[in-house]
């Protein structure tokens, strides 16, 4: 049976685990894309043009807006950040679900654009704003000066909360990527979401006993 493809939003504040989650839910699932990004912010260590996000000038982001080129666009941290529209729109032609691992303001966009009726978000908190600092420490990828503006906009991340169909408390990794993987699973099996449904059922009824 045929199915459209799904878009699957990812938010979280800085450091609650949505990239780990990401790769998790990625190698799960072969199939399932990932938006690559376009943003203004310098690529970190370890960082790869094209896979992790695609490193572009201011000049080349306004651009891109100007072309319509995005799906959805927003100011984060100080640097901007967009997803590029032409890959969803194939993923989507094609029955291929799309992971996206934007900010609040992505998926409000992407939820309010054309494609919002195949949205799926979910939202992930962390067990505490101690264990969120203790996370982005963690890491080991920023300073203590960002590390303090990221817990610094936290709670602004976290007020939309109520804007997602789900919400995940990331506790357990292991038990956070379990609840992803059902939701997924049901998701995808929804009736409306099932193209061939209808006349699969109708050949049931006029199948001959
Ligand atoms: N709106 C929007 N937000 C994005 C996009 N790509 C990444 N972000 C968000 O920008 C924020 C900062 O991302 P990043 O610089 O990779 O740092 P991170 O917080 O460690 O993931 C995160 O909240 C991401 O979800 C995008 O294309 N659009
Ligand atoms: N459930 C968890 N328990 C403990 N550490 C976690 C958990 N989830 C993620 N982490 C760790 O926390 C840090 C931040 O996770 P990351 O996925 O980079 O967050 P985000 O993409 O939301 O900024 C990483 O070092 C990651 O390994």
């Amino acid at each position: 049976m045929d199915r459209t493809g799904l878009l699957i939003i990812l938010s979280s504040p800085s450091g609650a685990g949505k990239t780990t989650l990401a790769r998790r839910l990625m190698e799960w699932d072969p199939a399932l894309g990932f938006s690559v990004s376009a943003t203004t912010r310098p690529p970190r260590a370890g960082e790869v043009d094209g896979q992790h996000y695609h490193f572009t000038s201011l000049e080349e982001f306004r651009a891109m807006i100007e072309a319509d080129q995005m799906l959805e666009h927003a100011e984060v941290f100080g640097n901007f950040y967009g997803s590029p529209r032409g890959p969803v729109e194939i993923a989507m032609r094609e029955g291929r679900d799309t992971l996206f691992d934007v900010d609040w303001q992505g998926g409000q966009q992407i939820r309010a654009s054309a494609l919002g009726g195949h949205v799926v978000s979910i939202f992930v908190l962390p067990p505490s704003l101690s264990e969120l600092e203790r996370r982005l420490r963690a890491r080991g990828q920023d300073s203590d000066k960002v590390i303090e503006g990221r817990m610094e906009k936290s709670r602004a991340e976290i007020s939309h909360w109520a804007e997602y169909d789900y919400v995940l408390v990331n506790d357990d990794l292991d038990e956070t990527e379990a609840r992803l993987r059902a939701i997924l699973t049901a998701e995808r099996l929804r009736r409306d979401r099932m193209g061939g449904l209808g006349a699969f059922v109708k050949g049931l009824m006029e199948e001959d006993r």
